[in-house]
């Protein structure tokens, strides 16, 4: 096995599900796994990597599961949004701690507690090192941070988003339900769609194949996984633009 030595990516944007962040609990904020995440950030910040981070809000509430429970979407979506920013805030938190510079960029204002999203400052920032954290999602209801994922990743061009899952890439099947089911190491984005794959929801996913950019999927409870992404090596799922036997893939 050959060790690629420079990073395959200059600049990345690292979605993290608000569930990897609760650990073995069943809700909430595990400290010891946002360190842990913590320090595998460092370890691309001083690779020279540039980080944009969206983080989800899942561990704490989601608008459709509170709608469900007879709350307004509107509001339940609202609430989801502000679960981001707690992640948000414990994440940058954990990241000051770890010495690695940081900036809380919202969707939502809020004065005093964090910054608003702000492109041109977004860029300037991840030019100089900082890791700059996205919360809040969209801005809007009806979206998810999957979507904020594809969007920001977009905005600052990033070369990839990097999905970290429980699981250790896309399957054939659910892993979870089949334990048989194959790991892909590549796909297109029209396989994904034709075989009715599970990598994000339709609006996040179509976001990111109209706009060429590539998904990997990875396990982000693995030790060193989030590094092996980084460095090119073979981990995990790419979703990218090839040619497949249908003709071009958009
Ligand atoms: N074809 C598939 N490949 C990989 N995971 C799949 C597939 N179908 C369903 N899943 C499930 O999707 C889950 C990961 O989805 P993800 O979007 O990261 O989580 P969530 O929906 O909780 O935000 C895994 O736990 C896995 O069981
Ligand atoms: O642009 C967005 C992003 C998120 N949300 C809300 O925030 C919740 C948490 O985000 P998500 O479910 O994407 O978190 P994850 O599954 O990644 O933990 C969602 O369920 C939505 O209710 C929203 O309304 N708009």
């Amino acid at each position: 096995m050959s060790i690629n030595p420079k990073p395959a990516y200059r600049r990345i944007l690292l979605k993290l599900s608000g569930e990897a962040l609760m650990g073995s609990e069943g809700f909430g904020i595990d400290p010891s796994v946002l360190g842990r995440m913590a320090l595998e950030i460092k370890e691309l910040v001083e690779l020279g990597v540039q980080v944009g981070l969206v983080i989800g809000g899942g561990n704490l509430f989601r608008g459709e599961g509170l709608a469900k429970s007879g709350m307004n979407r509107v509001v339940g979506d609202h609430m989801g949004m502000l679960a981001t920013v707690m992640n948000g805030l414990a994440m940058r938190d954990a990241l000051d701690r770890a010495y690695v510079n940081a900036r809380l960029m919202s969707a939502i204002e809020l004065t005093g507690v964090c910054d608003s999203y702000n492109w041109s400052d977004a860029i300037s920032n991840l030019k100089g090192g900082k890791v700059v954290i996205f919360c809040a999602g969209t801005g809007n209801p009806f979206f998810t941070t999957d979507s904020a994922a594809c969007l920001r990743g977009i905005e600052i061009e990033a070369d990839a988003v990097l999905k970290g899952t429980k699981v250790d890439g896309v399957y054939d099947s659910d892993p979870a339900q089949n334990p048989d089911a194959n790991l892909y190491s590549e796909l297109s984005y029209a396989q994904v769609l034709d075989q009715e794959l599970k990598v994000m929801d339709l609006a996040a996913f179509t976001l990111a194949r109209d706009h060429g950019l590539p998904i990997r999927v990875f396990n982000m409870n693995k030790p060193g996984a989030l590094k092996r992404v980084v460095m090119g090596q073979n981990e995990g799922t790419v979703i990218h633009k090839m040619a497949d036997s249908l003709g071009e893939d958009k």
